[in-house]
Parts: C-alpha cells; sequence; structure tokens
C-alpha cells in the first residue's frame, strides 16, 4: 500500500501510481506477482525486471537522454519511484485535432529520432516503442522517452532495427497518414546514430519478414 497514491494505470505486469514523494510528485511503478508462477521464480523475475528497468533508465541518463529521473528502487517491494513528467505524449498530440503545423510535427518527429538514435549508441533497446510510450513536456515541448519495462541492453544491430519496427508499426496502426513524419523520424536517426547504415538496412530486411508473415496470415 503506497500512502496517497492515486492509481493511474493498471496493466498487465505492473501498477502505475502518481504519489507524493520528498515534497514532489513522483511516478511510482509497481510490478505485482503472477500468480500461476512459482512464488520463488516469480520473485527472482519480478526483480530482474525491476533492476533492468532502472538500469536502462539510469544509463539513459547518464548519456543525456530525457527520461524521467529515478529517485528510488525498491527491489523487495518490486518499486521505481520516479520524475512524474508533466505533459502530454505523443499519441495525444497526433490524436488531438487542432492542425499542428507540418513545421511542429517535423520539430517533434526530430527530436524523436534524435533521442532514439542516441539511446542506440549507448545499446539501450527499448522493447516497447509505441507513441504512448513518447512524452511531450508541458513547459518545454520537448521529448522524453518513458516505460523501460521491457527495455535491455544489446548491441546487435537486429535488436535496434526492431525496435524501430515496433514504433513503425505504432505509427501506421494508430495515425494515418504520419508516413511523411516516420520518414522525418528515420532521417534523424540516421544522423544520430553511429550504426544507422546498418541498422536502417536491417530494417528493410525486418519489414519485408512483417510482410511476409502477415501475407501468410
Ligand atoms: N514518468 C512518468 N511521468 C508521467 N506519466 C507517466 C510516467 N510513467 C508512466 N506514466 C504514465 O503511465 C502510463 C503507464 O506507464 P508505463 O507505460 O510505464 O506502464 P506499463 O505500460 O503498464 O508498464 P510495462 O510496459 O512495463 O508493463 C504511461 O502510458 C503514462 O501515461
Amino acid at each position: 500500500m503506497i500512502h496517497n497514491a492515486q492509481l493511474i494505470k493498471q496493466g498487465a505486469e505492473a501498477k502505475v501510481y502518481l504519489a507524493p514523494f520528498c515534497q514532489r510528485q513522483a511516478i511510482i511503478k509497481e510490478r505485482f506477482a503472477k500468480a500461476y508462477r512459482h512464488p520463488t521464480l516469480d520473485k527472482k523475475l519480478t526483480s530482474r525486471r525491476v533492476i533492468q528497468e532502472a538500469r536502462c533508465l539510469n544509463r539513459c541518463q547518464k548519456a543525456f537522454i530525457d527520461t524521467p529521473t529515478v529517485y528510488l528502487v525498491d527491489v523487495d517491494s518490486s518499486l521505481i519511484y520516479m520524475e512524474f513528467i508533466e505533459g502530454c505524449s505523443v499519441r495525444d498530440y497526433l490524436t488531438t485535432d487542432d492542425g499542428h503545423l507540418p513545421e511542429a510535427q517535423a520539430k517533434v518527429a526530430k527530436e524523436i529520432g534524435t533521442a532514439l538514435g542516441k539511446m542506440h549508441n549507448i545499446d539501450v533497446v527499448h522493447g516497447d516503442l509505441t507513441t504512448s510510450n513518447l512524452m511531450m513536456r508541458k513547459e518545454s515541448g520537448s521529448l522524453v522517452l518513458i516505460d523501460f519495462g521491457l527495455s535491455y541492453v544489446s548491441n546487435l544491430i537486429e535488436d535496434k532495427a526492431v525496435d524501430l519496427y515496433v514504433l513503425e508499426r505504432a505509427f501506421t496502426s494508430t495515425h494515418p497518414n504520419t508516413e511523411v513524419m516516420f520518414a522525418q523520424i528515420l532521417e534523424a536517426y540516421g544522423q544520430n546514430s553511429k550504426a544507422s547504415k546498418l541498422i536502417l538496412k536491417k530494417l528493410e530486411d525486418v519489414r519485408m519478414r512483417g510482410r511476409k508473415r502477415s501475407m501468410l496470415g
């Protein structure tokens, strides 16, 4: 039980709360036990996930990639306390109907591509890139990557290409007519990721595999 907490999301793996922490509002992410798993194994897997998420967030912060600052990691209780980002998700930004200027959209795309390029440069693979996991700060509009719950460290070109493919699928399935924006994301990614040539080439293979799979049903 977290004191004065307001549940903001109940997912399949975790509960996300907004709660006061040291005189400020914080996000508290709590991973809960899975009833179908053996308790000892469950504790081990849950702890590993908590540590992995916090580690990837820290790794990004050390590289000055804007992500929520981790305040506290309580492995025993499977809790991560982190900065509450005030703002809106890119998903909400793209689905609100207030006719964003192409220049404004291009700026967001550039920030996304730049952040992802930098994240892959330090071998962090996000694992769940959707437009809900990209936030824009209220004050500055600057981009923040959130939800590192499925993230891991990998230097494999394939893993990074799949990361981009997951985001591409999220764009095409959720936001019609954003092909130009996604191309702008990849352009900025190309300018910021060290291995972009190989990764973008691999992305073409991953897309092809995806198409074959959907043709076969
Ligand atoms: N640091 C944060 N600041 C503001 N809002 C946040 C923050 N972290 C999460 N949220 C909000 O809570 C929602 C759920 O968080 P998150 O995506 O981390 O959980 P989840 O998808 O349930 O986790 P997981 O994918 O690890 O199972 C986000 O979509 C976002 O709206």
